[in-house]
């Protein structure tokens, strides 16, 4: 086989590996329809589509042809893998439009004279299409997560587009005489044969970067996050609470802390049942939720106990959100009148140990336990303020 063939043939044999790749994470995410479904049918389309350029292939129009509308449409295939990356929806329509467009436009050049150049632009502004909706997506939604990658990702597709739509504007111009190709005899192709493939490992390395972050944010989020009631766990606020501390503790803004404990819940899951009691701890976790303000965060401490952390909070301000809390809570009608005690404690300058505020939460938690449930405590005030009329259950 002469040697520039033999390139175009390692290239693809590249992408099939690529294809491979993803094949097996689809499988083992048995994500066929997903993101990584769509990667491994790209590749595979980029390695079917060059694979047309190497012999027993015949080099004639119609092969170059159908391996430049392969290639077209492996991009829309990765550029709807990326929207759904994304949580996008895609739209089928415009794809189906898109390529029917190209496809339309490829058939006809065949009746027109030095139709080759009109060939090669149309597949070109298609591929450019996608590539500048794929720097859109990246721009767009990437930069909140990862700015730097996002924005870098962004570029390269955006570099890409432009310059493919130059290649197609170089096409339409030189008509019959257009050269620049893979396949074009002498060793000129040789370097955009590698250019090809180091590309390709480029845009690889950003389909793995983006799923392996999608796979680690969501392992982070699953082990931060109470399954019942989809709060925040015991883990996943001392977190919180432990870098609120260390701010505190550098002398930027304090924080008060509410230890929120149902009451006689015992009761409830004796006298209901336990998928019954499930329910109430939801209740109870989405009542926290609504009554606390955008930057508070609440978290499942154990069992039927949940605390919430205050930020920039003092002790004077936490008293009536613990009492809207239990008032909530109260009312939070999951069938069942349920109650909370609720102990309030705040940052103070002599807390060394984020152990210490903790404790005097509990503390205080214990005392509206000991004074009768459904009410408020506050570490340091004496006297317990009764949170609501009604009645434990
Ligand atoms: N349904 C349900 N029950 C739970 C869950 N986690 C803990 N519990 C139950 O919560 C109950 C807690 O009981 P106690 O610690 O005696 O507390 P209590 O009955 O609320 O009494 P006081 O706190 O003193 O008012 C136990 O019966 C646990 O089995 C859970 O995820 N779901």
């Amino acid at each position: 086989m002469p040697e520039q063939p033999l390139l175009i043939a390692l290239v693809s044999v590249q992408f099939f590996v690529h294809a491979l790749g993803w094949a097996m994470t689809a499988r083992m995410s048995r994500g066929w329809c997903g993101v990584e479904g769509h990667f491994a049918l790209c590749w595979c389309l980029l390695a079917a589509g060059l694979a047309l350029f190497v012999p027993p292939w015949p080099s004639g129009s119609a092969p170059r042809n159908l391996a430049d509308l392969i290639i077209v449409t492996a991009s829309v295939v990765e550029n709807r893998g990326l929207a759904l990356h994304w949580g996008r929806r895609p739209r089928p329509h415009a794809y189906a439009a898109g390529l029917a467009i190209v496809a339309a436009c490829v058939a006809g050049s065949f009746l027109i004279d030095n139709g080759h150049g009109l060939r090669v632009a149309v597949v070109c502004f298609g591929c450019a299409a996608c590539m500048a909706a794929n720097a859109r997506l990246l721009w767009r939604w990437g930069r909140a997560v990862t700015p730097v990658f996002a924005a870098a990702a962004a570029v390269g597709y955006g570099v890409l587009g432009a310059v493919l739509c130059a290649r197609g504007v170089q096409a339409l111009m030189l008509g019959a005489s257009t050269r620049i190709s893979i396949d074009a005899p002498g060793n000129a192709s040789i370097p955009l044969a590698i250019a090809v493939l180091f590309i390709g490992g480029l845009i690889n390395v950003i389909h793995i970067r983006l799923v392996l972050g999608r796979v680690l944010h969501r392992l982070g989020l699953q082990a931060r996050t109470d399954e019942l009631t989809s709060v925040l766990n015991r883990r996943g606020l001392l977190q919180q609470l432990e870098a609120a501390h260390a701010d505190a503790c550098q002398g930027k803004a304090g924080y008060a802390l509410l230890m929120v404990d149902v009451d006689h819940f015992k009761a409830i899951n004796d006298r209901h049942g336990h998928a019954r009691g499930d329910e109430v701890l939801k209740a109870v976790a989405a009542s926290l939720r609504a009554a606390m303000r955008n930057d508070d965060l609440v978290g499942r401490w154990g069992g039927e106990e949940f605390c919430a952390l205050l930020p920039r909070t003092r002790l004077h301000d936490a008293e009536p959100l613990a009492q809207r809390v239990a008032a909530r809570v109260a009312a939070c009608g999951a069938g069942v009148d349920v109650t909370v005690s609720i102990g309030v404690a705040e940052y103070g300058p002599t807390d060394r140990d984020l152990q210490a505020v903790i404790r005097r939460a509990d503390d205080a938690l214990y005392q509206a336990k000991a004074a009768g449930r459904n009410r408020v405590v506050s570490a340091g005030s004496d006297a317990p303020v009764p949170a609501h009329p009604t009645p434990p259950a």
